[in-house]
């Protein structure tokens, strides 16, 4: 297992910790969502903080319930901790309505720091996490907004009408992708069959493909959140978009490998491998 780098944190003599902000919904059962992402920024060296757009009644079995929180909730969390706190990079999630998509879209474009879009649709389990009619905003108003886009399979196909069966056809969907205005594209090849889960990550000119064992482990939930709230931590400590998104590759690699059973169903990806794995 290649072991990913952490953050170096400060040495208590008054320096800030590197801040990262994740934008996304609450997943009760931990596994995803602001939860992953705030343990996933932990356990890289940074402080975390969270803009919640919804709340989710979620387990190992599915979503059994989902509520958006209105659009001036998402606007104040954010501005609290834009305006005192700072912010060096942030990811987006789960935004669950085309007003949330065109709100943080607007917050996003007038904030000086990197941006990682996980354009988030379904569950692992099927759920519905974005309304359909959203998707217009997410071209439009959100991909423009991203320094990485990380979509899997089934949202590049959902964004861009790709459908991604080999290597070939993650070229053609990140190029599609691109026309929508992030600056990188990163195609995620997890749900493809192979023995190396194998993603592209390119800017157009630049091509990354970077590929890891594929575990053969069902405790997969969360992969993507993880993943993208990993790169946005690694941009944030002021990595370039490569060497970020390899590090977090690394670090979700790792966290697949040490996913555990959970409930009756798909467990968690293990956020607190890294710590163990080096204790
Ligand atoms: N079984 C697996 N073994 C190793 N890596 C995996 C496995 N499944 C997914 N990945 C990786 O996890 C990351 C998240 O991808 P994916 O699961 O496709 O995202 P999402 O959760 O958005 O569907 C990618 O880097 C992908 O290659
Ligand atoms: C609240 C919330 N946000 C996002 C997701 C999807 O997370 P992801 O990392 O893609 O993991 P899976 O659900 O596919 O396992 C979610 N479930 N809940």
């Amino acid at each position: 297992m290649v072991l990913p780098p952490r953050i170096p944190r400060p040495s208590h003599d008054g320096s800030a910790p590197v801040r990262v902000l994740t934008v996304a919904g609450s997943d009760s059962g931990g596994g995803a969502g602001i939860q992953a992402d705030l343990k996933t920024m932990l356990a890289l060296g940074a402080h975390g903080m969270s803009v919640i757009t919804a709340v989710t009644a979620q387990n190992s079995l599915g979503v059994q319930g989902a509520w958006e929180l209105p659009a001036e909730a998402v606007r104040a969390q954010f501005r609290s901790v834009a305006d005192d706190i700072g912010v060096q990079a942030v990811k987006t999630g789960m935004l669950a309505t085309a007003e949330l998509v065109e709100t943080v879209a607007a917050l996003l474009a007038d904030l000086p720091a990197p941006v990682v879009v996980d354009p988030v649709g379904v569950s692992k389990h099927g759920d519905p996490l974005l309304a359909t009619e959203a998707l217009d905003a997410v071209r439009t108003k959100l991909l423009p907004t991203a320094t990485v886009a990380t979509p899997n399979l089934d949202e590049v196909a959902q964004l861009t009408g790709v459908r991604v069966e080999s290597e070939n056809d993650q070229r053609r969907a990140a190029g599609a992708l691109l026309g929508h205005g992030p600056r990188w594209a990163l195609i995620k090849g997890g749900h493809l069959p192979g023995g190396e889960a194998v993603d592209l990550l390119t800017d157009g000119t630049e091509e990354h493909w970077l590929r890891a064992p594929r575990h053969d482990n069902r405790h997969t939930h969360g992969t993507g959140c993880t993943l993208a709230a990993a790169i946005a931590t690694y941009l944030a400590g002021g990595y370039e978009v490569p060497q970020a998104v390899t590090a977090a590759k690394d670090y979700v690699t790792g966290a697949i490998a040490a996913g555990f059973p959970l409930g009756a169903g798909i467990g968690p990806v293990d956020h607190g491998w890294l710590r163990e794995g080096t204790d």
